[in-house]
């Protein structure tokens, strides 16, 4: 397999847990106050507040790093969850690509004065499953 279609299998493999719900995908500008608190072999470690909790981020130098970062996510996902081990709450992305804004819940805002009822059919037909969306 080519190095592209090896980043795409992975990257496919992480947009399809985002959007079944099965990894939970972070806001990066919802991240508040990183301090640096440790560097492993693949990137930095920060210590963030998201709301008011603590977490520890764990970042990644750069996308070619995707099968190592698939890879840990899927340990963490068997797991799921023991006390001796850290938990895994979700992801984040500094540069999100067009899908993983969309799967996040960012639309295009309608034009103000927009008549109601073209902006409720505009969001209808952004809905995540197909069925739901209106029939020309
Ligand atoms: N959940 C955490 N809480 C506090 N500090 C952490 C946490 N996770 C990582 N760190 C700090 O960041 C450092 C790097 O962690 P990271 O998981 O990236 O690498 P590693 O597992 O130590 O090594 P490698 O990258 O080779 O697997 C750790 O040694 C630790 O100091």
């Amino acid at each position: 397999m080519s190095k592209d279609n090896i980043m795409k299998d992975y990257t496919g493999w992480l947009e399809q847990a985002i959007v079944n719900g099965f990894i939970k995908l972070y806001e990066f500008s919802d991240l508040q106050n990183e301090k640096h608190i440790g560097r492993g072999s693949y990137g930095d470690v920060y210590r963030v507040i998201w709301k008011k909790d603590i977490f520890a981020l764990k970042s990644f130098k750069n996308q070619e790093f995707i099968k190592e970062i698939v890879e840990e996510l899927e340990l963490h996902w068997k797991v799921n969850y023991h006390e001796n081990i850290i938990r895994l709450y979700g992801v984040t992305c500094t540069k999100p690509r067009l899908i993983i804004n969309i799967i996040g819940g960012t639309r295009e805002k309608t034009i103000n004065g927009t008549p109601i009822e073209y902006c409720k059919l505009y969001k209808d037909c952004w809905k995540y499953e197909p069925t739901e969306r209106p029939i020309i």
